[in-house]
């Protein structure tokens, strides 16, 4: 990690509008540029430090030294993240956290994973009979339907094409522009109303959700005071159980076209020798951009770095650029699933749904379901599918956050090769992802 002294300060009187327009490259180029791992700008009109590397990402997850409330801008909270777990702080959030970790025993992960892969074999039984698929497309109404099953909450089958799009819409709201942010919250508005009323029809026995599902568990929680959550926070939090499944459609497009940009790697996959498909999986989360960053604010004054945060001062971490730190990641830029065999399991340098501890701090409680959910569709698409892939854009701009391949990823003449999805789903992965 290096340190400029004093910290140095990007160009410009503020920089929200190049934050917007340079997206995930951001903040890597103005450390790259001011040569510090530290520096200085303006968002928002806020004076806010950024940072990035393993040891910045150390710092930012220590709770003595960072908070949450109020770091996010509030456009985020009425499109992305709501009112909920994200943005709590100290023994409220621990005892918030635990609800959702509570969710995901191995069965549970399991479970999560089989659902996907059901749903996913049902679809691809129409990829058969069309021309031509967009697995970008396809792949957010699995996630849509596999994240509601999952959930224990009902979805109609004419409710999906709107529960599917709004989920959509909120997911891609977060990269600045005003016309998705508008459309973002339009559709949080639509969700929290629906799952407050599923809440509240769960409470009264008018929908049956097993013990074991997010909706029974979220309906049932007591807070710290011993009362249940108001039905509009439960419906926030269930949504947070649903919504960000859709986020994981990005990395198995990005991760079909490693398949197609890197045909080395099929065959690889297909054998999945030392579990092969995890390290895939891994330098698909690595490699290819979705969170850029998160915020915090400085609880107390202290010195690191020879720098000094004050208390209050806003604080970015650069998720992407730290998942490409030259300090922790050889060829950072390069896509090499093997470097996976020897990685010392930092939680720290390789940040792509947070950092840190997932039951202590705000990383992500999705991350294994995450993986498993990756890792076991890479197998069915080279397992159990033949496809082609005709010319199309490939290309994705860094500039635009989330980011996808322009086409969307789309291929031709799909056929399934083998009928029983029970193979796949009997691949138990829980015990090699929570280790990790
Ligand atoms: C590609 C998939 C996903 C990505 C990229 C992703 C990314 C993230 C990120 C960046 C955070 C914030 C970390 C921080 O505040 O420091 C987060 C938090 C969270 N994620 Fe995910 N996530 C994904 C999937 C999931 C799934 C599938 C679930 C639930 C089943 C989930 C539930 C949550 C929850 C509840 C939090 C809040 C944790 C807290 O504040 O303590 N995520 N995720």
């Amino acid at each position: 990690m290096k340190v400029k002294s004093p910290v140095p300060k990007a160009k410009g009187v503020d920089n929200t509008m190049a934050l917007i327009n340079e997206g995930f490259e951001f903040l890597r180029t103005r450390r790259q540029q001011l040569e510090s791992d530290i520096f200085e700008t303006r968002l928002l009109g806020k004076k806010t430090v950024c940072m990035g590397g393993a040891e910045a990402a150390e710092i930012f997850y220590d709770e003595e030294k960072f908070y949450r409330k109020n770091a996010v801008p509030k456009v985020l909270k009425k499109s992305l993240l709501g009112n909920g777990v994200h943005g709590m702080d100290g023994s409220a959030h621990k005892h918030r956290k635990q609800m959702f970790l509570s969710m995901m025993t191995p069965e549970r992960l399991e479970a999560m994973k089989d659902i996907a892969l059901e749903e996913l074999d049902a679809k691809a039984q129409g990829w058969e009979k069309q021309q031509e698929v967009v697995l970008f497309d396809e792949m957010l109404e699995v996630l849509a339907r596999s994240g509601c099953r999952w959930a224990g909450v009902p979805l109609k089958e004419d409710e999906v094409k709107q529960r599917t799009e709004e989920m959509a819409r909120m997911v891609d709201s977060f990269g600045g522009s005003l016309d998705r942010l508008k459309e973002g919250k339009q559709a949080r508005e639509s969700q929290e109303k629906w799952l407050k009323g599923i809440i509240k029809d769960a409470r009264a026995g008018r929908i049956e959700a097993p013990p074991y599902t997010p909706l029974y568990i979220i309906a049932n929680h007591r807070d710290q005071n011993g009362k249940l959550l108001d039905a509009q926070t439960a419906g926030v939090e269930l949504n947070n159980t649903i919504r960000p499944l859709l986020a994981t459609a990005y990395f198995l497009v990005f991760g079909a076209m490693a398949m197609h940009e890197h045909p080395e790697t099929v065959g690889k996959l297909r054998e999945d020798e030392n579990d092969y498909s995890h390290k895939f999986a891994q330098e698909t989360r690595r490699f290819y951009p979705f969170a850029p960053a998160m915020a915090a604010r400085v609880k107390k004054n202290f010195t690191w770095s020879g720098y000094d945060f004050k208390k209050d001062m806003l604080v970015v971490l650069d998720f992407f650029g730290t998942n490409r730190h030259p300090d922790d990641w050889e060829a950072p830029d390069e896509f090499r699933p093997e470097r996976f065999e020897d990685w010392n399991g930092s939680p720290f340098s390789f940040i792509p749904q947070g950092g840190g501890d997932h039951y202590m701090g705000h990383r992500c409680a999705g991350e294994w379901t995450t993986v498993m959910v990756m890792r076991a569709f890479f197998r069915y698409f080279v397992r159990h599918l033949t496809y082609t892939v005709p010319k199309q854009d490939l290309s994705y701009s860094l500039s635009r956050m989330p980011t996808l391949p322009n086409s969307g990823f789309k291929i031709r003449h799909v056929r399934r090769v083998k009928f029983d999805v029970a193979e796949e789903q009997n691949v138990e992965q829980s015990q090699t992802v929570v280790k990790s």
